[in-house]
C-alpha cells in the first residue's frame, strides 16, 4: 500500500521503517528540514536499537522516502499515520497545535480517498476535532476516514515492539476502514482490538496511567521496606508471582520518566478535571513519582551533609537504557537539585549526552566513559541502568573514587556482591550498607 507518516520522531520513524520493511511504499514527512536532510543521507537523528539497519535497507531499496513537501507526501497515498508530537503545555494540558497543523495540511493536499490514523497520543475527543478540520477543509468529493490507532511501543525496544506488540487498537465505527487496517497489520500476527474512537483514545491513557500506578505503588512499598528492613526486590518477586499481579513494572527505583508517562498521567488528570471528576489515585501516583525522583539527592544530603563543593558522578542521563531520550528523565531533576545544593556534577551516559547538553549546557561536565565520571568523585548516583553501568565491576568505584559512596537508584547490584567491597551503598527499598560491611538498622535514614 502507499502509506504516509507525518512526523519523523521516535514513533514516526519506527512506524515508517517497519511498514517499509513489511513491503509498503512509505513516505515520511516532517516539518524540520535538518531532520529530513539527515534521514535522506541515511543518518538517524535518534538512538533506537535496530532502527538503523531497517532505515538503511529501505532507503536503499526505495521503499522509504523522506520529505518536507506536503504535496509529495499527501497527494497520492492511501493511509496517512499522524505521529506528530503532543507535548505537555505549561499547566499539564496537551499541546495540540502540531496535530491541528498536520490535519490542515492533510486536508489541503490530499487528492484521493484516504484513511487517516492517529498514532499520536491525544485526549479523548481529539479525533473528532481532526475529523472536523479535515471535513471542513478537504475537497468535498473526497472521502477521508479518521481512525484512532494509538501506539504502545517503548523506546529502546520500539522495533521489537512494532513486530511483537501485545495488541493493536483500532478505534473507528467504519467497518471498511477497520478491515483495511486489520489487513495492513495482519502479517504481524498481533491481536487486533476494534472499538469506537473515544474508547481507543482512552485505552492509551488508561494503559499508561495503570503502568505508572504500578511503578508508584512499588516505589511506595519500597520506601516502607527500607524502613522496616524488608527487601523490595524480594517483595516484588513474591507479589509478581501472583498471575493477577504479574512481574512487569514492579521494579522499584527513582521513578518513571520519559516522554510519555509524566505527560500522559498529567493529561489524564486534566481530562478528568475537565469532566469534574477528581482522580485522587492518579494525583497520588504523580506526587509519589515526584518524591521518588528527588530521593537520590535527599539520601545524599542525609549521608554526606552539605553537598556544597562536593564532586558527584551522575551515571545515566537517559530516562531508561537503550535510548538517547532525556525527556522527563529523573536525571534532569537530580542535576538541578544537585546544582542548587552547590555540588559539582560530572555525568556519564552512553548515548544521551548530546541531548543533555542542549538542556543543561555547561552547567555540568560530561564524561564519555564511566571511569572518567568516577575519577575523584566523592559520591556516585546511578540513575539509569544501562548495561555499561549496571554491569560495571564494583571495583571501579573503589579504584576511581576517594572514599566511595554510591546511591544506586536502580538497584543494579545485589547486596551480597556489595558486601564483598568496601563502600557505602544506598539503594531503593533495601538495607543500606555502610563502609566496612556494616549493616546497621539504626543507621537507616529517615526522609
Ligand atoms: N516516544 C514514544 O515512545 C511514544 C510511544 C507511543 C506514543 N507516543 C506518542 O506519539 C506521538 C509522537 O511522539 P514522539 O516521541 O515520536 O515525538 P517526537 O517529538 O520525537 O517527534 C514528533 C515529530 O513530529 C514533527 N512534526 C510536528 N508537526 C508536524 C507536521 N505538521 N507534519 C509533520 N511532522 C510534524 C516534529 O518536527 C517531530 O519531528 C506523541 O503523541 C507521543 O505521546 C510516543
Ligand atoms: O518496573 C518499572 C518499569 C519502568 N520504570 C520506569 O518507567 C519509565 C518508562 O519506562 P517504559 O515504559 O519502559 O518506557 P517508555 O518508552 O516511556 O514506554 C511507555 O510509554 C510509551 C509512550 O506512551 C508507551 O507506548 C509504552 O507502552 C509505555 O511502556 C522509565 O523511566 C523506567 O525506568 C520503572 O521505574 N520501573
Amino acid at each position: 500500500m502507499k502509506i504516509t507518516v507525518a512526523g519523523a520522531g521516535y514513533v514516526g520513524l519506527v512506524t515508517s521503517a517497519c511498514l517499509a520493511e513489511l513491503g509498503h511504499q512509505v513516505t515520511c514527512i516532517d516539518i524540520q528540514k535538518e531532520k529530513i536532510d539527515l534521514l535522506q543521507n541515511n543518518r538517524l537523528p535518534i538512538y533506537e536499537p535496530g532502527l538503523r539497519q531497517l532505515l538503511a535497507k529501505n532507503l536503499q531499496n526505495g521503499k522509504l522516502v523522506f520529505t518536507v513537501a506536503p504535496h509529495l507526501a499527501y497527494s497520492n497515498t492511501e493511509i496517512i499515520f499522524i505521529a506528530v508530537g503532543t507535548p505537555e503545555k505549561s499547566g499539564g494540558s496537551v499541546e495540540l497545535k502540531y496535530i491541528d497543523e498536520a490535519a490542515q495540511q492533510i486536508a489541503h493536499y490530499i487528492e484521493n480517498d484516504v484513511i487517516i490514523c492517529t498514532k499520536s497520543t491525544v485526549p479523548v475527543g481529539t479525533n473528532d476535532l481532526i475529523k472536523q478540520i479535515i471535513d471542513n477543509q478537504k475537497a468535498p468529493t473526497l472521502r477521508a476516514e479518521v481512525v484512532s490507532n494509538p501506539e504502545f511501543l517503548r523506546e529502546g525496544s520500539a522495533v521489537h515492539d512494532f513486530f511483537h506488540g501485545d495488541r493493536i487498537v483500532i478505534g473507528t465505527d467504519n467497518l471498511e476502514a477497520a478491515s483495511i487496517l486489520k489487513k495492513l497489520y495482519q502479517p504481524l500476527d498481533i491481536p487486533v482490538i476494534i472499538t469506537d474512537i473515544r474508547s481507543a483514545e482512552m485505552i492509551k491513557y488508561a494503559s499508561n496511567a495503570f503502568l505508572a500506578t504500578k511503578i508508584s505503588f512499588i516505589n511506595e512499598i519500597s520506601n516502607i521496606c527500607q524502613k522496616v528492613g524488608a527487601d523490595i526486590d524480594e517483595v516484588a518477586f513474591g507479589i509478581g508471582h501472583d498471575k493477577r499481579i504479574g512481574h512487569d513494572f514492579l521494579k522499584a527505583g527513582i521513578g518513571y520518566g520519559g516522554s510519555c508517562f509524566p505527560k500522559d498521567t498529567k493529561a489524564l488528570l486534566g481530562l478528568a478535571n475537565d469532566v469534574e471528576h477528581h482522580f485522587d489515585l492518579l494525583e497520588a501516583v504523580i506526587n509519589v513519582n515526584n518524591f521518588q525522583q528527588s530521593l537520590p539527592v535527599l539520601l545524599a544530603k542525609e549521608t554526606i551533609g552539605s553537598l556544597q563543593g562536593k564532586k558527584v558522578a551522575l551515571l545515566g542521563l537517559a530516562f531508561k537504557p537503550n535510548t538517547d531520550d532525556i525527556r522527563g528523565s529523573a536525571s534532569i531533576r537530580i542535576v538541578n537539585e544537585l546544582l542548587k545544593e552547590g555540588a559539582i556534577v560530572r555525568a556519564y551516559d552512553p548515548a544521551a549526552i548530546p541531548n543533555a547538553q542542549c538542556i543543561l549546557g555547561d552547567r555540568i561536565e560530561y564524561a564519555y566513559n564511566l571511569r572518567f565520571a568516577l575519577h575523584e568523585a566523592e559520591l556516585a548516583i546511578i540513575a539509569t541502568d544501562w548495561a555499561q553501568i549496571k554491569d560495571a565491576p564494583l571495583g571501579v568505584y573503589q579504584s576511581f573514587m576517594k572514599d566511595p559512596i554510591v546511591i544506586d537508584g536502580r538497584n543494579c547490584y545485589s547486596l551480597k556482591e556489595i558486601q564483598k567491597h568496601s563502600l557505602t551503598y544506598l539503594s531503593i527499598g533495601r538495607r543500606y550498607i555502610f563502609k566496612d560491611n556494616l549493616i546497621d538498622d539504626k543507621k537507616m535514614l529517615h526522609f
